[in-house]
């Protein structure tokens, strides 16, 4: 049973059609990252995986569980930035939040101290930073100690050192068992932190693998002069269509270890070769491909 499964999941909100057809699935103890530009359909399928808005057509579950009573006994989520009392302190806040799931009040002092919150817990919510506030709203997701956390862009706003803090405690999370489905419009992001990732476009999930796999195939980067004889070698070599012009060099689709023979093709034919470099893949180069040149992709 994995903790997250969409099959064919829809919304249309009349003539927009935000999500189409999703089929994911999160796996036990993963980081799934679920990746797309500004306005994709990630926060309406996260919506509807809580159960916050209806599917058009489609099923969810969770846990193993189908939508209905106790479906997010176990699942902690954070979404559309929690409403806190702004002159409660952040202990206080959690109290409250505790007293009305049903959580006993000693959960709140261990979730504190996993989110790094507890030497400001005294502190009224109105004085956090942006970043401790994104924290309280991660511990409060804690309270019920979920097996499963899903969380809407849980870095957005934040400064590098506040995302840095936030993606260690959410590996921290998953190491000690949690399974966690975050969304990101950052490639970056998503590529430090994710074990997998979906992608999301204009509604459509069109991957979901690991990081590694969704980078495309490197190239080899190699200028020699004068060009277009180069051009003839390097064409007659290896065919016109793995040979692409790219500012006065070529990038070549071959494997890395070709670069040898190459450069004593191009040496033996007179050329004056400056360059040889294998060019690791460009995960965003993938990324952008796969969601047709999406523009809010940071
Ligand atoms: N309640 C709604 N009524 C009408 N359209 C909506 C509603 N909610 C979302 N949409 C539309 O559905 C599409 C997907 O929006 P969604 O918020 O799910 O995207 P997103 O990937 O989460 O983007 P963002 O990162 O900007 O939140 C957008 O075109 C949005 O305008």
């Amino acid at each position: 049973m994995n903790p997250v499964e969409t099959t064919e999941l829809s919304k249309n909100f009349g003539d927009i059609a935000a999500v189409k057809g999703v089929s994911l699935t999160v796996r036990r103890g993963e980081v799934y990252g679920f990746l797309g530009p500004n306005g994709a359909g990630k926060t309406t399928t996260l919506r509807m995986l809580l159960g916050l808005i209806r599917p058009s057509s489609g099923g969810v579950r969770l846990l193993g569980n189908p939508p209905g009573h106790g479906y997010l006994d176990k699942v902690g989520a954070l979404i559309e930035g929690p409403a806190f009392y702004p002159y409660l302190s952040g202990r206080k806040n959690l109290v409250v939040l505790a007293d009305h799931a049903g959580v006993a009040r000693t959960r709140v002092d261990a979730v504190l101290d996993t989110v790094g919150l507890a030497g400001r817990a005294g502190d009224r919510y109105a004085t956090y930073s942006l970043g401790m506030k994104q924290r309280l709203g991660l511990a409060s997701a804690l309270l019920k100690e979920p097996e499963l956390l899903i969380l809407d862009e849980p870095t957005n706003g934040l400064d590098p050192a506040g995302m840095a803090d936030m993606r260690v405690t959410i590996r921290e999370l998953a190491a000690n068992g949690c399974t966690v489905l975050l969304s990101s419009h950052l490639l970056a992001e998503v590529e430090q932190i994710c074990d997998r990732v979906g992608v999301i476009s204009r509604g459509e999930l069109v991957a979901e693998t690991t990081v590694a796999e969704l980078r495309a195939g490197g190239t080899l980067r190699v200028v020699a002069q004068p060009f277009d004889q180069a051009r003839t070698v390097l064409t007659t070599l290896l065919g016109d269509e793995r040979v692409l012009v790219r500012d006065r060099a070529f990038d070549l689709e071959v494997e890395p270890d070709q670069a040898a023979k190459i450069t004593s093709e191009l040496v033996g034919a007179g050329l004056a070769v400056s360059e040889v470099r294998w060019r690791e893949p460009d995960l965003e180069e993938a990324f952008l491909v796969l969601t047709g040149g999406g523009n809010d992709v940071a």
